[in-house]
């Protein structure tokens, strides 16, 4: 670790971001995983994501210890659904259940789950419904988990619960809050922050909606490489970003 970023580390407080040095809503991309899977010649693309979910983990409590609030996790993509072979598709859900199940098993994380279960295997969306449920009076820190997540999927399906009400009810005013309430993220506060691994300069639709407002991070190195000297990194450059709103 380098002395900037040793110095910064000791400058966090635990358990406490109020100061706006940290942010409260951290989400990441976690992409890079194939291509770092053929660089280290891996027989298969897989294993690159299998090394890539044990990140996960350890990640997750690097954030803890920052005092970061909410992780919002992109793990499989709409996209990916639509467009990946289903060979890596079979391996990716299966990866998935081994996450959302270690993540249970920690006790320490409010698991939610963001995507479109419907688009899922069965056994997987299973596997997330009983994650939600089995967290869901967990204190510790909320995690997003973006599988079959896409924004724009996001967007319409909340258009399709505001239409859905409308009908029901006659008219209602649709206004930017009672909006971000019917996304998955409703009642949340919007990231602060979004990193994306793998040296890509685009959000490929990650919280269209919500991440209008946030910073972006992008780090070269591939997920399965990312460190806690990456993330302190970010953090370190989100702090030092003057965040204006329209001011
Ligand atoms: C490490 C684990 C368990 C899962 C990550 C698997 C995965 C498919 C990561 C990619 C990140 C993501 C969900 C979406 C954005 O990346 P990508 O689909 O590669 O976008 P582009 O095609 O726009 O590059
Ligand atoms: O993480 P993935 O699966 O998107 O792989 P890559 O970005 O290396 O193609
Ligand atoms: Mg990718």
């Amino acid at each position: 670790m380098d002395s900037t970023i040793s110095m910064f580390a000791q400058n966090i407080p635990p358990q406490d971001n109020a100061d706006g040095h940290i942010p409260r809503h951290l989400a990441i991309i976690l992409d890079g995983n194939r291509r770092w899977a053929r660089a280290n010649k891996l027989a298969d693309v897989s294993e690159g994501h299998r090394i890539g979910f044990n990140k996960i983990p350890e990640v997750l409590s690097w954030c803890e210890d920052l005092g970061i609030r909410i992780v919002t996790l992109w793990m499989l993509s709409t996209d990916n659904i639509r467009n990946r072979p289903s060979r890596e598709l079979a391996a990716l859900y299966e990866i998935d259940e081994d996450v959302v199940q270690r993540l249970v098993e920690t006790k320490r994380f409010k698991l939610n789950a963001i995507g479109s279960l419907k688009l899922l295997p069965d056994r997987l969306a299973g596997v997330l419904r009983t994650a939600v449920q089995k967290t869901k009076d967990v204190s510790g820190m909320l995690v997003n988990l973006g599988i079959a997540y896409g924004g724009r999927e996001d967007i319409l399906e909340a258009i399709q619960s505001v239409i859905a009400d409308v009908v029901a009810s006659g008219e209602i005013e649709i206004t930017e809050e009672l909006f971000s309430a019917r996304l998955s993220t409703g009642g949340q506060p919007d990231p602060d922050l979004v990193i994306r691994t793998s040296g890509e300069y685009r959000t490929s639709g990650f919280l269209l909606w919500q991440a209008a407002l946030s910073e972006l991070y992008f780090c070269d190195c591939h997920w399965p490489d990312f460190t806690r000297t990456h993330l302190l990194r970010a953090v370190e450059a989100y702090s030092l970003r003057d965040r204006r709103f329209g001011y």
